[in-house]
């Protein structure tokens, strides 16, 4: 049966969810104290036998390896910046797993909040239940809170299991201004939901409003806040500043009963905060999940949030006043090849050298805007002396060169540089990092070349998961010192024996090019060179005479 009609009662009558009971696996609800006890065995450092905590039974190892497990108990964002959206990206940013149990659902996005459903109370408790049992929960966060009832509920299952550690972030208005909880909740959170919480993280406006009403205006207020606050139950206080006025930097309070950390960051300008809050709150959670103290914890989460703002500040999604931010760090990635590489690009193959532009006085980027004028399809850039701080730099403004073009810039060696400067992948020989290393470290959007000089390197590169392979010296050359040859039949073997797209290299110019490309295989893309388009007065002039060479030979091979 389809589950629509999410707040309806049929919903709520569980028809949709849950445990089967004819299903050999559905394991009913553990009773209370084993999860307890497996909890309180964990935080003493003792391994119960399988026997004990029913792993046997479900056939299970339990010396796999525990995961530290936040559980959000917050409401939904459609646009999916804040409430569990943003605990779910945070967790799995930092590292932990994470289950949600959902309060409300909002419909909401980069304007406002336009419409909120609370999830009955009963349907909360069940999902809490449902986690709880079975799950090893380390740390509760909780956002959201719309009701009195779902407080309760919350509070009663956390009485029946017992976590490590919980983390309150009292969501009450979002900062377009719209109501998320009840006002009655105010009372509850204050005389109960504080006493169990480790920490509490309330922005200004959730602290003024738990407080009565108090104004917090300066970083002194929030001192004096967060005192008051502590004295109302919770271990630690975190009173947050990102919308405290007139501050250059990000200021947030934090007390734990005994002494006063005020946390810097600098403020990133922006319109992309809508989420901060919740992120810090399940950042904390996942840093205590994983074993760090308190202050450690809020520290790392701060610095995290930062991290994402500054990474995040010019993306541009919605048409309101505040946008939500990358968890990943990765949706600017603007590849030339867009993720796809087919090995075409490798038809004219241009690698820098910074000696032959000294020579003729010529700026990298010239050299790189040239060559590509001239009909270059890829660009490797070689830097074998460049300090490092120089080669980003130079990598970040050929980079700019390369993109309108949609030429790929590649780095030879460097896979540092690479990431640095977000070039489009790396070029590496084979007393260079591994490919398969490489890959691990650029993920799988990233090209990725190996010099080859054997049938047996090819056919590793390619187990490898590099993209092309770089074939040769197939001429001796005077840009590599000691370099052996393959000679043209050395590259006809390599060629049909690499499932992996093949460039050629080493001594090529504008008077065996042509001989190069025709010696056969169809896997044979292209022809790299070096010196015979940038060791000329004319870097434009000898790329065109060279595409214009090749690509007359290929149209009459064809
Ligand atoms: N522009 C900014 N630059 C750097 N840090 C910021 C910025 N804005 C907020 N922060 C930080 O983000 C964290 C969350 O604080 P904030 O006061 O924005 O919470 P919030 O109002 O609960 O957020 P939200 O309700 O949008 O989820 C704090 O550590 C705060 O200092
Ligand atoms: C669902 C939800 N939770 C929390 C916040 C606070 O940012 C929000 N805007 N929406
Ligand atoms: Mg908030």
């Amino acid at each position: 049966m389809a589950c629509s009609g999410l707040l309806s009662n049929s919903f709520i009558a569980n028809k949709c969810f849950r445990p089967r009971r004819h299903h050999k696996l559905a394991v009913p609800y553990p009773r209370s104290f084993s999860s307890s006890r497996v909890h309180l065995a964990q935080n003493l450092g003792i391994s119960m036998s399988m026997e004990e905590n029913g792993a046997t039974k479900q056939g299970l190892d339990v010396s796999r390896k525990k995961l530290p497990h936040v559980l959000t108990v917050a409401g939904s964002d459609s646009g999916a910046g804040a409430g569990i959206q943003a605990d779910l990206k945070a967790c799995a940013a930092r590292g932990v797993y994470c289950s949600t149990v959902i309060t409300a659902v909002t419909a909401q996005n980069t304007v406002g909040v336009q419409g909120v459903n609370i999830v009955p109370d009963e349907f909360v408790a069940q999902q809490l239940k449902s986690v709880l049992s079975d799950m090893e929960v380390d740390v509760v966060k909780t956002g959201m809170l719309p009701s009195i009832e779902i407080v309760k509920v919350l509070q009663q299952s956390l009485k029946e299991f017992p976590v490590r550690a919980v983390v309150v972030d009292p969501v009450m208005i979002s900062t377009s201004g719209d109501v998320l909880a009840d006002p009655s909740i105010l009372a509850r959170f204050r005389e109960e939901l504080l006493m169990m919480a480790d920490i509490v993280t309330p922005n200004l406006k959730e602290a003024s409003t738990l407080l009565g009403g108090m104004r917090l205006e300066t970083v002194d207020d929030m001192r004096r806040a967060a005192k008051i606050l502590h004295s109302m139950g919770p271990r630690s206080v975190l009173v947050k500043g990102g919308d405290l006025p007139e501050s250059f930097d990000a200021v947030d309070v934090f007390f734990d009963g005994e002494e006063y950390h005020e946390l810097h960051s600098p403020r990133v300008k922006t319109r992309n905060t809508h989420g901060t809050g919740c992120t810090l709150a399940s950042c904390i959670a996942a840093e205590l999940a994983k074993g760090s103290s308190m202050l450690s914890a809020v520290k790392l989460a701060k610095r995290y949030v930062e991290t994402a703002l500054e990474y995040s500040k010019d993306i541009i999604l919605g048409n309101g006043a505040q946008g939500p931010f990358d968890h990943f760090l990765r949706l600017k990635h603007n590849t030339s090849t867009g993720g796809t590489f087919s090995g075409n690009e490798l038809f004219l193959y241009a690698v820098t050298d910074s000696g032959m532009n000294e020579k003729w006085e010529r700026p990298m980027e010239v050299a790189v805007k040239e060559a590509i004028k001239g009909g270059a399809t890829i660009i490797q850039l070689r830097e074998k002396d460049a300090e490092t701080r120089k080669f980003i730099e130079t990598a970040k403004a050929c980079l700019k060169i390369c993109r309108p073009y949609k030429v790929p810039l590649l780095i030879n060696d460097r896979i540092d540089v690479a990431l640095a400067s977000d070039a489009d992948g790396v070029h590496v020989g084979q007393s260079d990092m591994p490919a398969r290393v490489a890959r691990s470290l650029l993920g799988p959007d990233k090209v990725i070349g190996v010099s080859c000089k054997t049938v047996e390197q090819a056919h590793q590169a390619w187990l490898d998961g590099a993209d092309y392979i770089g074939c040769g010296g197939v001429y001796p050359t005077s840009t590599k010192a000691n370099n052996s040859t393959v000679g043209l039949d050395g590259l006809k073997t390599i060629c049909l024996a690499s499932k992996l797209p093949v460039v050629a290299i080493g001594g090529i110019n504008a008077s065996n090019a042509i001989t190069v490309l025709g010696i056969g295989p169809p896997n044979l893309k292209g022809v790299a060179v070096v010196s015979t388009v940038f060791d000329r007065s004319s870097v434009v002039g000898e790329t065109r005479k060279l595409h214009s060479m090749l690509t007359e030979a290929v149209l009459k091979a064809n």
